[in-house]
C-alpha cells in the first residue's frame, strides 16, 4: 500500500530516462519488476552478510513475539533495498506501508501514517535521507517511544497532545547513509550496508528471472549480462528483458549467447556494460582534452549533457571501474579508459622520453 503525497522528485535527469543501465527505475520499470523480486529471505541471492543478520533479528524478534528493531538499509540505487524491506514484512507476517522521503512532506504527513499504524506493521521509508526536518523529528519520537504529538491549534494556542502508538518497525533506505543526522541513524537498531554484487551472484539472478518470466537462458548468455550489469541486479533483470526481447523478435526465442551479444550491441552498452553516455564521456576526455585534467562543465558541454547528468549518471561507474578520476583541477582519464577506447595509454606526465 502506498501512502504519502505524490513525490515531487527533483533528481530526475534528462539523459537517465533513456539509460539501459542507469541503476534507478521508473515507475513503469517497477511494475515489471515487481514480478521478479524475491519474496522471502532464502530467494534473496547475495548479500550474505547482511542477509544472515537480518535473519537473526527477524528470527529472534518471532521468537519473542515482539516487533523487531527499526532496520536501516543503505546502499547504491538497484541492490533490493526495497525488496529487502518487503521481504522482512512478509517473514514477519506482517503488513508493509510504502511511503519515500520526498512523498511526506510537512511533519503533519508523517503524523497521519504513523498514527495509522496498526500493531506489528512495517512501514518502509524510501529515501529517507529526504524527509524534510520536522519530519524527521517526528519520526525520531516515534520510532523510540512509540508515541506522536498532535499539535492542536495554531500559534501561541497551541498545545500538543500525546498519543500512543503501538509497537511497529520502521525498514529506512536510502543511498546516503552520510547524510543521515546521527539522532535519526541512532534509532535504527540494526543496519545493513548493501554492496555490488559481482558476476557469479548477478547470474544467479538472471537464471532466477528467466524461471520466473518462462524464458529459455543459456549459461552462457547468463554470464555475458552479467557481466555488463554493473553489479546492479535491477540492471541485470532490465538487460535480460531487453535480450528477451530480441531473442523473440530477431532471433528463434532462445535467449543464448549470440542472442545476448546481438541484443546488447543493439542497445549500445558494451562488454563492461558502459553506454553511449559513458563512452562518449571517455572519448571526449582522451581524444578532445588529451586525458585530462578538464573540468565538469567543459567535460559535459564537450559531450552536449547537463554537468549534473555527467556527474550522477556516468561518473560514479566510470570512477567505480577505475575509467576516471577526481582531482581538484578535473576529471583525468586513467589508463584503463585509453585501453577501452583502443588507444595508446600516454606516458605519465613529465616522461618526456617515454
Ligand atoms: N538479491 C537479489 N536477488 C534477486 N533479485 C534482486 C536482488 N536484489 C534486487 N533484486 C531485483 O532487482 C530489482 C531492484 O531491486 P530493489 O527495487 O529492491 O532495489 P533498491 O535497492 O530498493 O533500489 P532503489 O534504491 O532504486 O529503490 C528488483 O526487481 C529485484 O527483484
Amino acid at each position: 500500500m502506498e501512502v504519502g503525497g505524490a513525490e515531487e522528485d527533483g533528481d530526475v535527469e534528462p539523459y537517465g530516462a533513456e539509460s539501459l543501465v542507469r541503476p534507478v527505475a521508473d515507475e513503469p520499470e517497477r511494475a515489471a519488476e515487481a514480478a521478479l523480486r524475491p519474496r522471502r529471505l532464502d530467494e534473496f541471492v547475495g548479500q550474505r552478510v547482511v542477509r544472515d543478520q537480518l535473519s537473526l533479528v527477524l528470527q529472534a524478534a518471532l521468537g519473542r513475539g515482539r516487533a523487531p528493531d527499526h532496520v536501516l538499509l543503505s546502499g547504491p540505487p538497484g541492490l533490493g533495498k526495497t525488496t529487502l524491506a518487503m521481504i522482512i514484512a512478509a517473514e514477519l507476517g506482517a503488513s508493509l506501508r510504502v511511503t519515500s522521503g520526498p512523498a511526506i512532506q510537512h511533519a503533519g504527513d508523517l503524523a497521519a501514517v504513523l498514527s495509522s499504524l496498526e500493531e506489528g506493521e512495517v512501514l518502509f521509508i524510501d529515501e529517507i535521507h529526504r524527509l524534510a526536518r520536522p519530519a524527521e523529528e517526528l519520526l525520531y519520537v516515534a520510532m523510540e517511544d512509540f508515541r506522536v504529538d498532535v499539535i492542536v491549534g495554531k500559534g501561541a494556542g497551541a498545545s500538543a497532545i500525546p498519543l500512543s502508538l503501538p509497537p511497529f518497525t520502521v525498514v529506512g533506505a536510502t543511498t546516503r547513509a552520510g547524510l543521515l543526522p546521527a539522532p535519526l541513524r541512532d534509532r535504527f537498531g540494526f543496519t545493513g550496508h548493501l554492496d555490488f554484487y559481482d558476476d557469479a551472484e548477478l547470474e544467479r539472478v538472471l537464471v532466477r528471472s528467466a524461471g520466473l518470466l518462462g524464458v529459455p537462458l543459456d549459461v552462457t548468455a547468463a554470464a555475458e549480462i552479467a557481466s555488463r550489469s554493473r553489479g546492479t541486479p535491477r540492471i541485470a533483470n532490465r538487460l535480460l528483458r531487453r535480450v528477451r526481447d530480441w531473442a523473440q523478435v530477431r532471433g528463434d526465442g532462445m535467449l543464448s549467447l549470440a542472442a545476448a551479444r546481438s541484443a546488447l550491441e543493439v542497445y549500445e552498452v558494451d562488454e563492461r556494460g558502459l553506454d553511449r553516455l559513458d563512452r562518449s564521456v571517455l572519448d571526449a576526455l582522451c581524444r578532445r582534452f588529451g586525458g585530462g585534467p578538464v573540468g565538469l562543465t567543459t567535460l559535459a558541454v564537450a559531450v552536449g549533457e547537463e554537468p549534473e547528468t555527467v556527474e550522477t549518471v556516468a561518473e560514479p561507474f566510470l570512477v567505480r571501474e577505475g575509467l576516471i578520476g577526481r582531482t581538484s583541477r578535473g576529471r583525468v582519464a586513467l589508463p584503463p579508459a585509453w585501453e577501452h577506447l583502443g588507444l595508446p595509454v600516454p606516458p605519465p606526465a613529465g616522461t618526456l622520453f617515454g
